[in-house]
């Protein structure tokens, strides 16, 4: 028994001092580890947020963006959280009611209060940027679109955001933000890869841009859009036809048939069966086809369809000018366009007319495509209604004729051909936000993308907390190695009790 006291009493692990140092050595492992964890966790995450209009010349549409407060400058981090479709047309056909304009965007201007946390609304910018529909009225009519800008910026200044101004963005600005919005989402930005060219069909007017290896902007400034994103210089072609959006081209090819003032267009690119008696006065009130109204033509003239893809697409054809080009290489209407290089993205009315009529798959053949569409085109109009009872009647009729048209910009047009067409992806998002301008227009404007690349710490979170939690364990392992020459001596027949 006594021997057993003494063994007891000699094991250096069992002094005071010994266990004193351990226990200390343990909590200060945790404290050191905590602190670590507790200083360095993430905040729950806060957002800024920001609204941009988007007032087209069909309808106007409200997004909201949001961003983790506290990474202002970080790529594909910013998303849209909300979109609101205004009610009533865009905001250009209010040129005779102004005020209806700004009180057309009150409902969604509420949604938009609800959305963003009281305490960020008058902190958070409010942008409204009109395109085609006001660049019209302005060329029409420039002190009526004054009065409609007043009008909607009366009634923006009435919510509690910080409003910066509404105002007509350039063709090249439409056509450039929207790239920037599609590269951005996709992250090949900050990336640095291969970029996605924009294709944007609107009602009024119609945007193509794209990098290409062998545009520098030298052989047509116009067209070109230089930026320094994250690092990397881009020099983009972009270009926006004005009147080639797919209403104003709906009137253009109705126009050519009409030149010599018949009381009946046998128009290709409608339905068999469809028959209406439309106004020529409404059918020519745009500057896009006011030069063209024949004169003494009657009051009114029968729209009757004729279903024929290939006529249709010969009529459409008609309101493209191929003939002269004084460049190297044209589109069309003598517009500069270099070769067409890398992956596309179309989306606005590309993406409804193409989804509506199950051709967003760019897999299936152009033969295909055409051929789809000619029995689409070929469809009597009382079968089309009713395989389609939910669709507005205006809008289901032109169907064939948005379909022809795409097709016919996108192959005659822009030239792109059997090989390339796969390279295009019809998209209405990414990511759960619109493909459009206003995002690209709203980074922009807020300086949210770097001209150069932005510093990363050097470590994510998971690898900081693991590193510091290896370092503390053999800081650890050393202390207690430390104490060794306070080890018990190694005995052949120790004795525990
Ligand atoms: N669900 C929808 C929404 C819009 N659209 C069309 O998409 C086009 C949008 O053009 P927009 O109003 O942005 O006009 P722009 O000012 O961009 O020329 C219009 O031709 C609309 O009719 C559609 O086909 N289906
Ligand atoms: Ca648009």
């Amino acid at each position: 028994m006594s021997a057993q006291r003494d063994m007891k009493e000699k094991n250096p692990w069992h002094t005071p001092v010994t266990i004193i140092f351990s226990v200390i050595g343990v909590i200060a492992i945790v404290a050191l580890v905590t602190v670590a964890v507790l200083q360095n966790r993430p905040l729950p995450q806060k957002y800024k947020y920001g609204i941009v209009l988007d007032a087209g010349s069909s309808h106007t549409a409200l997004y909201i963006y949001e961003w983790p407060a506290e990474k202002d400058n970080n790529t594909g981090r910013v998303e849209q959280t909300l979109s609101c479709k205004v009610d009533g047309p865009g905001i250009s056909s209010y040129a005779s009611a102004p005020w209806k304009a700004g009180k057309s965007l009150t409902k969604c201007l509420e949604q938009a209060r609800q959305k963003v946390p009281v305490k960020r609304h008058s902190e958070t910018p409010l942008y409204l940027g009109a395109t085609a529909g006001m660049r019209l009225l302005n060329l029409e009519d420039s002190s009526a679109s004054t009065k409609v800008f007043q009008a909607v910026e009366e009634a923006l200044q009435k919510f509690p955001f910080s409003f910066q101004g509404a105002r007509i963005l350039s063709g090249q600005e439409e056509g450039a933000f929207g790239w920037v919005t599609v590269n951005y989402l996709d992250d090949r930005l900050e990336q640095n890869l291969q970029t996605r060219g924009a294709l944007d069909l609107g009602g009024a007017s119609t945007q193509i841009s794209f990098v290409s290896d062998n545009f520098d902007g030298s052989d047509s400034p116009d067209n070109a859009v230089a930026f320094r994103l994250y690092g990397n210089d881009y020099n983009l072609y972009t270009h926006s036809f004005l009147c080639y959006g797919k209403d104003q081209a709906l009137r253009k090819t109705l126009a050519q048939q009409t030149k010599s003032g018949p009381g009946t267009i046998l128009d290709p690119c409608f339905h068999p069966g469809y028959t209406e008696t439309k106004n020529y006065s409404v059918l020519y009130d745009s500057p896009c086809v006011s030069d063209r109204k024949p004169q003494g033509a009657p009051a009114t003239f029968n729209h009757t369809g004729k279903g024929n893809f290939s006529r249709c697409q010969e009529v459409v054809k008609r309101i493209f000018n191929f003939t002269e080009c004084k460049y190297s290489q044209c589109s069309f209407n003598e517009v500069f366009q270099p070769r067409l290089q890398g992956p596309f993205g179309a989306f606005s009315a590309y993406y409804f007319v193409m989804n509506f009529l199950n051709l967003t798959d760019t897999s299936i053949p152009l033969e295909v495509v055409t051929e789809r569409l000619s029995r689409y085109c070929a469809t009597p109009w009382n079968q089309v209604k009713e395989q389609h009872p939910g669709v507005k009647l205006k809008y289901l009729a032109e169907y064939c004729f948005s379909g022809t048209y795409i097709v016919t910009l996108l192959t005659k047009g822009y030239n792109f051909t059997s090989e390339n067409y796969p390279n295009i992806k019809f998209i209405k998002k990414i990511k759960g936000s619109d493909a459009g301008w206003t995002l690209g227009y709203m980074l922009n404007l807020t300086n949210m993308i770097p001209a150069e690349a932005p510093d990363s710490p050097p470590l994510p979170y998971a690898g900081y907390v693991s590193i510091v939690t290896v370092i503390a364990l053999l800081l650890f392992v050393l202390f207690i190695f430390s104490l060794r020459p306070l080890w018990p001596r190694c005995s052949k027949h120790p004795q525990i009790i």
